[in-house]
């Protein structure tokens, strides 16, 4: 069974360590460590599978990624050219160059190309301790050139996979290592899953992807206890090529945040599924089989394209929060409230209705996100990505306590604008990683909107945007009387001030807009830069 540098516990102690990792880096060079994956494989030219899969993969995922190329392929979305082995000895230096100086929680591997390189991976892991082992046994790229010969097999048999934390064969490598038995349907899957754990691997996942006759996408994970159908969806594209490598990269990412196997394997699958249907109509090269977008960007021709940046962190200048009390208790629509809000200065607004029904809060957003779009002025809903997705709205903002953002991110698409409620500099991080595109941070002063939150104070304001990675909007407690305090401090990052009372509990929304606004401009026109 796993023997060697290479530990996976339960999630709980792998975050442990995580934690006792980051404080002693952080007295030795005063910054915090991040989640690391080192991926050992080949490169590819088309960059679709390979390295380059795996670096945008881990990009995609949040997650650093270091390489140690065993393999130089020149390849395309025809097929695979011609294949230069990088010398074994040049392998260990990329390996000793990186594991030597950066603390890798989880290596992946793909192409192998050779019985030696793989000597001197498992001389490596012995000498330096990861935390987990992923390992994609490519043989054959999927248009039929081979990228490690047989003779790998009983190497990979009897010394690599019996190291490994999972390994995830295909159909056809799954059957070349287990001496070329038959895989044709799911039952023969399963029965592989077991054959291939008994081989040593904590965890098997047989990757159907080429599964003739299926419908859907299915894989079959076994962890030597349970087994696993996982279905998606089989997208309709000629956009499949680097699907495993990603696949792989992904699990090993999520497996470096802390996640358990189980869920690791999930996300992967989800988000191949994602970028795949994101994908399936972009064209890149003449081949049949073409690579796909790692980072949900590229698609042309939708309105979309440029709308995540077009997310312009000056709108974050005056953000007005609607309140629907406030709005009934001075007899006005919400849309009304909106409309002179905007009219006055507002820059963004945000939707917040924390007692409506599901069905009145979206006719609402469809009013108010009219208005919003004549005036050019984005429109977020505050907690329902639901409501977000049915109304079209620009975004949404969440809190600790809602959806963490990088979940709002898969289900919203990259074009979407993400914000999140931020106290701490490790929340502001956190919402970084997880894909958001501004933080809001507060309470600065207490307020009666929000019961029993607790105030940060310009302090706590202050820490949390000189290390924020992304522009912070204030909020709390925040009106005509206290705004230019807050501007004139001349934060780094900060780009603006978020009102809801100073705004809707008042008689006339539009002239404290507007004063507020003024006030405003005057504030950062005079704030030390
Ligand atoms: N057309 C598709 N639609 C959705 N998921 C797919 C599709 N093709 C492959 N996958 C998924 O991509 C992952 C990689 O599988 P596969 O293509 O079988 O591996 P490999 O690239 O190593 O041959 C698996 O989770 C598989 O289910
Ligand atoms: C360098 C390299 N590594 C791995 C693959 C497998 O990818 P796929 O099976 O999707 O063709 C590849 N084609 N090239
Ligand atoms: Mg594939």
């Amino acid at each position: 069974m796993a023997s060697g540098g290479v530990i996976l516990s339960n999630s709980f102690s792998f975050y442990q360590k995580r934690i006792v990792m980051s404080s002693r880096m952080q007295e030795k060079n005063g910054g915090a460590s991040i989640p690391h994956v080192l991926s050992v494989a080949g490169s590819d030219s088309g960059a679709g599978a390979g390295i380059q899969a795996d670096l945008k993969a881990c990009a995609a995922r949040g997650v650093y990624c270091s390489t140690v190329i065993t393999s130089v392929t020149a390849q395309n979305t025809v097929g695979v050219q011609a294949v230069h082995a990088v010398p074994e000895d040049f392998v260990a230096q990329q390996l000793k160059s990186v594991l030597s100086d950066m603390q890798v929680d989880v290596v992946k591997t793909g192409m192998l190309p050779s019985v030696g390189v793989v000597k001197v991976l498992l001389q490596s892991l012995t000498e330096f301790s990861v935390r987990a082992l992923v390992v994609d046994p490519v043989m054959v790229s999927t248009s039929g050139d081979v990228l490690a010969g047989p003779s790998i097999l009983s190497t990979f048999r009897e010394e690599l996979l019996p190291m490994a934390n999972i390994v995830t064969p295909n159909i056809k490598e799954a059957s070349a290592l287990l001496g070329g038995i038959r895989l044709e349907t799911v039952a023969d899957m399963r029965n592989a899953a077991e054959l291939l754990h008994a081989l040593g691997p904590r965890n098997v996942l047989v990757k159907g992807g080429d599964l003739p006759d299926s419908l859907d996408a299915v894989d079959i994970f076994f962890n030597g206890e349970h087994f696993y159908e996982l279905r998606s969806s089989r997208i309709k594209t000629r956009n499949t090529h680097g699907t495993g490598c990603t696949l792989a990269s992904c699990i090993a990412a999520e497996l470096a945040k802390g996640s358990s196997m189980l869920t690791a394997v999930r996300v992967a699958k989800r988000y191949v599924e994602t970028a795949l249907e994101y994908s399936k109509d972009i064209l890149i090269g003449n081949g049949i089989q073409g690579p796909f977008d790692h980072l949900l960007r590229l698609k042309s021709g939708s309105q979309s394209f440029h709308r995540k940046d077009a997310f312009n962190p000056s709108d974050l200048f005056l953000y007005a929060v609607t309140d629907s009390g406030m709005n009934k208790k001075w007899g006005r629509s919400m849309v009304d409230a909106v409309a002179a809000a905007i009219q006055g200065g507002a820059t963004i607004v945000q939707l917040r209705e924390k007692d409506a029904e599901t069905r009145d809060f979206l006719e609402t957003a469809k009013s108010c996100l009219a208005v919003c779009r004549s005036h050019g002025v984005p429109l977020l809903i505050n907690d329902r990505v639901d409501v977000a997705l049915a109304s079209d709205a620009d975004g949404v903002h969440v809190g600790q306590s809602d959806m963490p953002a990088s979940v709002a991110r898969t289900l919203l698409g990259p074009e979407k604008i993400i914000g999140v409620s931020c106290k701490t500099i490790e929340q502001a991080q956190q919402a970084w990683i997880g894909g958001a595109d501004y933080i809001g941070c507060g309470g600065v002063y207490s307020t009666n909107t929000k019961a029993n939150n607790p105030t940060v104070g310009l302090d706590g304001l202050k820490t949390v945007c000189s290390a924020s990675k992304l522009p912070v909007v204030a909020i709390g407690g925040i009106n005509t009387s206290n705004a230019g305090t807050v501007m004139e401090m001349g934060l780094p990052n900060l780009k603006g001030v978020a009102v809801v009372s100073a705004l809707f509990d008042r008689e006339n929304v539009l002239a404290e807009t507007k004063k507020l606004h003024a006030l405003l401009m005057e504030a950062s026109s005079s704030k030390i830069q």
